[in-house]
């Protein structure tokens, strides 16, 4: 496999920064869901960036990867140790994910009418030259690429243990596959940074705990930066080495999961959260009765949103194209209009 060194001792990060986000601010009219926010990701690291609902989570992914422009502050990404930084503000999705930085999507986005191996390849083409555009037309020197990216795909489905599922339809892979299936297809660009934005979302609980161990897998084995939002609060703990912490558009918080966890900055942001008054009170009896800390708090009120989650998820199917060029018009726009962000996606993004 060609993506097969590890790099790193397990889930810990070298300490050098291999992604930084520094004084980004997004605003939205009036409304900032941003505000002078800084993360650093370190070389080898599981970091998760968590927070209630509406704190700007998905925004910051978004900026990170050039979906929304931010008015303010820097992206800088290091794709080799000791290399060049490379600044992402600005740069379309596309050439985000050229340079070495992947994402999944809160909604799962496949081709649905495209086989599970159909999905991946397209993914993989896109390190060819020419592309799957240049594939399709069989452009000199494409049969060879195409052969690659379709051996490269096969692999990147056995690692996310989507092995004998190659010629299925995606839309009738579980919904738990369709996560894999997602991380697959963003692992075939052979990124060095993974950003998963709640790939646990409407799963089950072993669903969850395969997931969390293909997480720390793309991690060791890939060696694999990985930014992670999740809700939910026992993945996060396992996985992630360090914690960042957002509320209403601000890092409340950064560290160990252990230090997040007894922040009473944190504590605050969640217990003040609109999702534990929607509770029933039974549910909040219980969960105050047996959650000690913040985390079980979280995982309890997190339940509902899933399902809910899941319901949008399974009929909302955006593809790949639509993605692509939704995205790379709307960065295009951002960049002479600062103020203004617009578009399909962001629409989508802004509804949920
Ligand atoms: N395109 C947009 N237009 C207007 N407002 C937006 C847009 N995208 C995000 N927002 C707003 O920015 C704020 C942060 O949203 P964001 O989706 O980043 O939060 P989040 O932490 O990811 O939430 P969740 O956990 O529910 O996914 C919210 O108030 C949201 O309504």
């Amino acid at each position: 496999m060609t993506t097969s060194t590890q790099t790193v001792p397990a889930g810990t990060g070298t300490g050098e920064p291999v992604l930084r986000a520094q004084g980004v601010t997004l605003r939205f009219g009036g409304l900032t869901s941003l505000d002078d926010v800084s993360v650093e990701l370190r070389r080898g690291e599981i970091l998760a960036v968590i927070g209630p609902n509406g704190a700007g989570k998905t925004s910051l992914f978004n900026c990170l990867t050039g979906v929304y422009l931010p008015q303010e502050g820097g992206i800088e990404f290091q794709a080799e140790p000791g290399g060049s930084w490379l600044s992402l503000r600005g740069r379309k999705p596309h050439l985000v994910n050229r340079a070495g930085v992947s994402r999944t999507f809160q909604n799962i986005r496949l081709f649905n009418a495209l086989t599970v191996l159909e999905n991946v390849q397209i993914a993989a083409e896109t390190r060819v030259a020419s592309g799957p555009v240049g594939i399709m037309l069989g452009l000199p020197g494409n049969n060879k690429a195409a052969r690659a990216a379709r051996h490269h795909s096969r692999e990147m489905l056995d690692f996310v243990g989507l092995r004998g599922k190659e010629s299925l339809i995606a839309s009738g892979l579980s919904y738990g596959d369709q996560r894999r299936l997602e991380i697959a297809r963003a692992l075939a660009s052979d990124p060095k940074v993974l950003l998963l934005d709640e790939p646990a979302a409407g799963t089950n609980p072993s669903e969850k705990l395969g997931l969390a161990q293909l997480i720390q897998r793309i991690n060791t084995e890939l060696g694999i930066s990985i930014l992670l939002i999740e809700h939910d609060m026992r993945l996060v703990m396992s996985v992630a080495s360090r914690i960042t912490v957002l509320n209403f558009g601000k890092v409340i918080a950064s560290g160990s999961p252990a230090e997040v966890q007894q922040n009473p900055a944190v504590i605050e942001a969640y217990l003040g959260s609109g999702a534990v008054a929607e509770e029933s009170v039974e549910a909040e009896a219980e969960a105050e009765a047996e959650a000690e800390t913040v985390t079980d708090v979280v995982t309890e009120t997190v339940t509902e949103t899933e399902t809910v989650t899941e319901v949008d998820t399974v009929t909302d199917v955006v593809t790949e194209t639509d993605v692509v060029e939704t995205e790379a018009v709307e960065t295009e726009t951002e960049a002479v209009e600062t103020d203004t962000v617009a578009g399909t996606d962001a629409d989508e993004e802004g509804s949920k």
